[in-house]
């Protein structure tokens, strides 16, 4: 299997806290896959997500991205909220700007590049000189996602971005991160508590409670073979199945 992100044994504990809330978690995911890692809140989803792309160190256990370069850490996150991520001061094309400064880029010049981030999006070129705040939220989430990719990481770290948009925008939000996957072989690793979010998303997912792995299966299965008591209260939670008939 060629994976692009392998999670090994990884153990978190804060400091001046006692237990664990991450504990001794496993898996890996093959390049251009999408790995859904579901739980309530307060089950250590985000505390893993930081560790991954290196916001926090594991108290133990690896981190690894196989075929990166040393030293590198190919990973990006998006949040729930672009509204706090991005920042309010910059435009977009400046917030854009300030990571495609930092990669490669032959001899094309910035302003090209920040108009081919915001077509890969299916943003207009023009919102480059907009301000967050005179974006829709799924646009902002657009501008959050084109951020991230213009780092030209091989993993990107995905916690909740959907869910704080309608639920029209949310299907839309979605099918672009399936585009962009297959046109860029992404690797995702998907954190939500939304299981019809990853069931239409993810290949495989893991659920999680209080830190710990309660069951991983293969997400189309989530709904039939969910075996776990705590997996089947977290399918019982959902009011309803929308992504199947949003999603299409
Ligand atoms: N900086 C911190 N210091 C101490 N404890 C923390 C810190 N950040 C989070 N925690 C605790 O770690 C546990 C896991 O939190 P985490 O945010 O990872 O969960 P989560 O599954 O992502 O939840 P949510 O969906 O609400 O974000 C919680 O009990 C939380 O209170």
């Amino acid at each position: 299997m060629d994976a692009a992100l392998i999670v090994d044994s990884v153990t978190i504990t804060y400091p001046r806290t006692t237990a664990p809330v991450v504990q001794d978690i496993s898996f890996s995911t093959p390049r251009g896959a999408s790995f859904g890692l579901v739980g309530e809140s307060g089950s250590g989803k985000t505390t893993l997500a930081r560790a991954v792309v290196g916001l926090l160190r594991p108290t133990s256990g690896q981190i690894r991205f196989p075929g990166a370069e040393r030293g590198r850490r190919p990973v990006q996150m998006v949040f729930q909220d672009p509204g706090s991520s991005l920042n309010p001061r910059l435009t977009v094309g400046e917030s854009i700007a300030e990571v495609l400064r930092t990669t490669p880029h032959g001899r094309r010049d910035l302003v090209s590049r920040i108009t081919d981030q915001l077509i890969m999006v299916g943003l207009d070129p023009a919102h480059a000189n907009r301000f967050p705040r005179q974006l829709s939220g799924g646009q902002r989430q657009r501008v959050a996602i084109t951020r991230a990719l213009a780092a030209q990481p091989k993993v990107l770290v995905l916690d909740e971005v959907v869910s704080a948009l309608d639920v029209s925008v949310q299907a839309q939000v979605l099918n672009l991160l399936k585009r962009l996957q297959a046109e860029q072989q992404l690797t995702y690793l998907f954190i939500t508590h939304d299981l019809a979010v990853v069931r239409y998303m993810c290949d495989e997912v893991m659920v999680m409670n209080r830190g710990r792995v309660v069951e991983s299966l293969a997400a189309t299965t989530i709904f039939s073979r969910a075996e776990d008591s705590y997996t089947r209260e977290l399918i019982s939670a959902i009011p309803e199945l929308r992504i199947g008939r949003a999603g299409a």
